[in-house]
């Protein structure tokens, strides 16, 4: 078992794993390219075709996390739900702390058989990045600035295109727009006091702007959002390097189907729905803090071997030239040639590790990063802040599958929306 470990650890190991996604990875590119005039003659034809061409890549480092790293994954979900997962279009609202949350979220895609089609709302730098940022295009990835003026449209826009998508897919949303950090953190929970919303402890604040956006335009076409709460055992920090060095995590995924007629159509409401969700995830992380597992039952949705098949398939077919590309350099080596191979290999793996890069916390980007000045906070009008904290705990009255929270609101709870509501009535006026 030692020896395993430490063959998984070792270099050429490593080229291997890459050299076979690279290469497959571009091939597939460039098949995605020829469906092009398919678009033309048949769009749910070449739709199809582009999920099973992106299931020939996302899977790859899904089968690098789960045969690979030997990486469990278990599912906290009530029974009930549990048979329409995969079988109905969904929104996934997922806590953003870890580099390799969206991986975890592809195994999850793949047992339920919507990995090829899944879908999420990703920031415009990551369709740059080779092979999967180019491969999202031709997904229909929504690609977002962050900048909600520019961003309103577009995004609107991509997500009106999705009404007739052809298969089942997952709808991923990381609300807080960017990966925890405790700077980050600090500075969000400014911006909830701000606002009269109450802090959270292992959450950013979350944007509300996107799944307002997003519910609007998929409402009729997705039946529930999938609330999901994601967490490593023994405090955990796993990332890509790791999972590539074959070192195995456990993941903890609690997941709650709610659906989406609970969530209302009006933006201002639809928001204070969404900060109390967030109430709730916190509440969850604070449950699995204290006792090391989330609330309700777990199933065991079974493994695939597909991502394996695809991934031993792509090796055999692009293992054999590369051996005697090898054989063919080794007995003609000549310097230029050697010089050559040791330049390309070089600017490769500065490629890659830029590509590894952008699943790294450490060199997250600076949204949510910036201060906000004590003269903004001191601006907001008391009466903003009382209309907030109004619709903050109106939504948490009418929506009654959040019941359990309400209980946990103060008891003058009444007395105090009904203040709530004719100063803000008033300021309205
Ligand atoms: C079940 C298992 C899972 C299944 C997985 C399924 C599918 C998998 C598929 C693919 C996996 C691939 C994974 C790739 C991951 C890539 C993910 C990303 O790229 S995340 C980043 C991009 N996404 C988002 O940002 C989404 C969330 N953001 C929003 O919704 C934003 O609103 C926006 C639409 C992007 C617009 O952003 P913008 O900044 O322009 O506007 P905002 O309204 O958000 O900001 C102004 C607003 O916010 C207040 N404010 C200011 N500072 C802060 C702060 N630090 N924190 C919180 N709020 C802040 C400010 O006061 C304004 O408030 P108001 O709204 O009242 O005006
Ligand atoms: C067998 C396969 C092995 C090969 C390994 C392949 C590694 C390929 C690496 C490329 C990965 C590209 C997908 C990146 C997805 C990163 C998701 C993510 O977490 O993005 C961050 C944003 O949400 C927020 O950004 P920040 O504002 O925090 O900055």
């Amino acid at each position: 078992m030692a020896l395993l470990q430490q063959l998984k650890s070792q270099f050429v190991c490593q080229m291997i794993i890459w050299y076979v996604f690279l290469v497959s990875g571009l091939i597939i590119n460039l098949l995605q390219i020829c469906t092009l005039p398919l678009w033309l003659v048949s769009k749910q034809l070449a739709r199809r075709i582009n999920i099973r061409l992106g299931y020939c890549i996302s899977s790859q480092m899904v089968a690098a996390l789960e045969w690979w790293s030997g990486t469990e994954c278990t599912l906290y979900t009530d029974p009930k739900s549990y048979p329409l997962y995969g079988n109905e279009n969904a929104i996934v609202v997922l806590n953003h702390s870890h580099e390799i949350d969206f991986l975890c979220g592809w195994t999850f895609c793949d047992r339920f058989g919507v990995l090829g089609s899944s879908k999420v709302l990703a920031k415009k730098e990551l369709s740059y990045v080779p092979v999967i940022g180019w491969m999202w295009y031709f997904l229909e990835i929504v690609f977002c600035k962050r900048k909600w003026e520019e961003d309103r449209k577009t995004v609107a826009q991509s997500l009106q295109n999705l009404r007739d998508y052809p298969e089942n897919y997952w709808f991923l949303l990381f609300c807080e727009g960017t990966r925890f950090t405790p700077k980050k953190h600090q500075i969000s929970m400014q911006v909830a006091e701000s606002k009269g919303l109450p802090k959270l402890k292992y959450h950013l604040l979350p944007r509300t702007k996107g799944f307002w956006i997003t519910v609007q335009n998929l409402r009729g076409t997705v039946a529930a959002v999938y609330d999901s709460t994601l967490n490593f055992r023994d405090n955990e920090a796993p990332n890509l390097l790791g999972i590539l060095n074959g070192r195995k995590y456990h993941a903890d995924l609690y997941v709650r189907r709610i659906p989406l007629e609970l969530i209302p159509e009006d933006e201002a409401e639809c928001a204070a729905w969404l900060h109390k969700l967030y109430q709730e995830k916190d509440s969850f992380q604070e449950h699995y803090t204290q006792t090391g597992r989330f609330p309700g039952p777990i199933v065991s949705p079974p493994q695939r071997p597909w991502a394996l098949i695809n991934w031993l398939f792509w090796a055999c077919l692009l293992l054999y030239p590369l051996g005697l590309l090898l054989a063919q350099l080794i007995s003609t080596a000549s310097i230029m040639t050697i010089l050559a191979s040791v330049a390309l290999c070089s600017a490769v793996s500065v490629g890659v590790r830029w590509m590894i890069g952008q699943t790294e916390i450490d060199r997250s980007s600076s949204y949510g990063n910036k201060e906000v000045s004590s003269k903004q906070q001191l601006k907001t009008p008391d009466l903003l802040r009382a209309a907030s904290l109004h619709r903050y705990l109106y939504a948490s009255c009418v929506n009654t599958h959040l019941a359990g929270l309400v209980q946990q609101v103060q008891p003058c709870f009444k007395a105090q929306c009904s203040l709530n509501l004719m100063l803000y009535s008033r300021s309205s006026r």
